[in-house]
């Protein structure tokens, strides 16, 4: 039986990852922290001042975190501490954050995944976004995003993914947020925001000529693709040696 904790245990990815586990034979939620404490699914939240004293009594095997970055900043090096495997999701982190989770994770020992998407799809389609890359390195390149009302950070940390992987693959480019005035086009990547309503996920990467575009893009119609992608992890990592790993290795990709 793997035993989980869940940081960010009320937020919309925390109650649905929740609900997967609940109903999972081989998986046993202990509980979980929020800003707010209480219950969920039959157990307890606790607030982060209470987490590292929760981890040491309910000792979960894995810390899933899907809050915001400054939260993941403070609570994963403390999971790490405890000596629980890591399940990373939150979006939005800046280098020294992410930085010092890293470094947190490699002195607690302990083996992490760490992935700005858990969806089967955008890890697929970050490999063909790769591939195209390569075959069309001197398009011009578009990427959009679109994502519900609600979302934190922009642009969106896989739409930060795909960027990496563009300009490892035809950069330095400098990359363009919105476009307004009277400019033409450079060697540029544009990169383009939407918010709005509840959209789960949508992003997009174009690939244009003057005779053709190649656009690639991925949709997600529920959250629960990523839940079950983060879930699909947690029964990996666990045993696994101490390293971050990434969807990729999970995946087998
Ligand atoms: N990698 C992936 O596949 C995916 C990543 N994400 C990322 O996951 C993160 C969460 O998304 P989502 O669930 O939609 O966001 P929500 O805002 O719905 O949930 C986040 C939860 O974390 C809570 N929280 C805030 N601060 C703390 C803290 N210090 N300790 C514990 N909990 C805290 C929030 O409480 P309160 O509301 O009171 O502030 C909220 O309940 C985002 O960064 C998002 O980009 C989302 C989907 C997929
Ligand atoms: O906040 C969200 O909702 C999502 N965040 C992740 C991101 O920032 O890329 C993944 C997914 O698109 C949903």
């Amino acid at each position: 039986m793997i035993k989980i904790a869940i940081c960010g245990a009320f937020g919309r990815m925390g109650m649905t990852i929740g609900g997967i586990v609940t109903k999972d034979p081989e998986m046993q939620l202990v509980g979980g922290v929020d800003v707010q404490e209480g219950e969920v699914f039959g157990v307890p939240v606790v607030s982060a001042g209470k987490f590292a004293s929760f981890l040491s009594e309910s000792k979960p095997d894995v810390v899933i975190d899907f809050t915001v970055a400054a939260a993941s900043a403070q609570n994963i090096p403390v999971a790490a501490a405890a000596g629980c495997a890591i399940i990373l999701g939150t979006t939005g982190l800046n280098a020294d954050q992410s930085k010092n989770i890293r470094e947190a994770i490699a002195k607690g020992g302990v083996p992490a995944v760490i992935s700005t998407n858990y969806s089967i799809g955008m890890n697929i389609l970050w490999l063909l976004v790769r591939e195209a890359a390569q075959r069309l390195s001197d398009y011009d390149i578009e990427v959009t995003e679109a994502h519900h009302r609600y979302k934190k950070d922009a642009p969106s940390g896989t739409a930060k993914t795909i960027l990496e992987i563009l300009q490892e693959e035809v950069g330095p480019r400098e990359e363009v947020y919105g476009r307004e005035g009277m400019t033409e086009r450079g060697n540029e990547i544009g990169v383009h925001v939407i918010r709005g309503g509840d959209i789960v996920g949508d992003h997009a990467v174009m690939f244009t000529s003057n005779f053709e575009t190649v656009t690639l893009s991925h949709r997600a119609y529920d959250r629960g693709v990523f839940a079950q992608g983060a879930v699909k992890a947690t029964k990996w990592i666990v045993g696994k040696k101490p390293a971050v790993y990434g969807m990729k290795d999970v995946l087998g990709l």
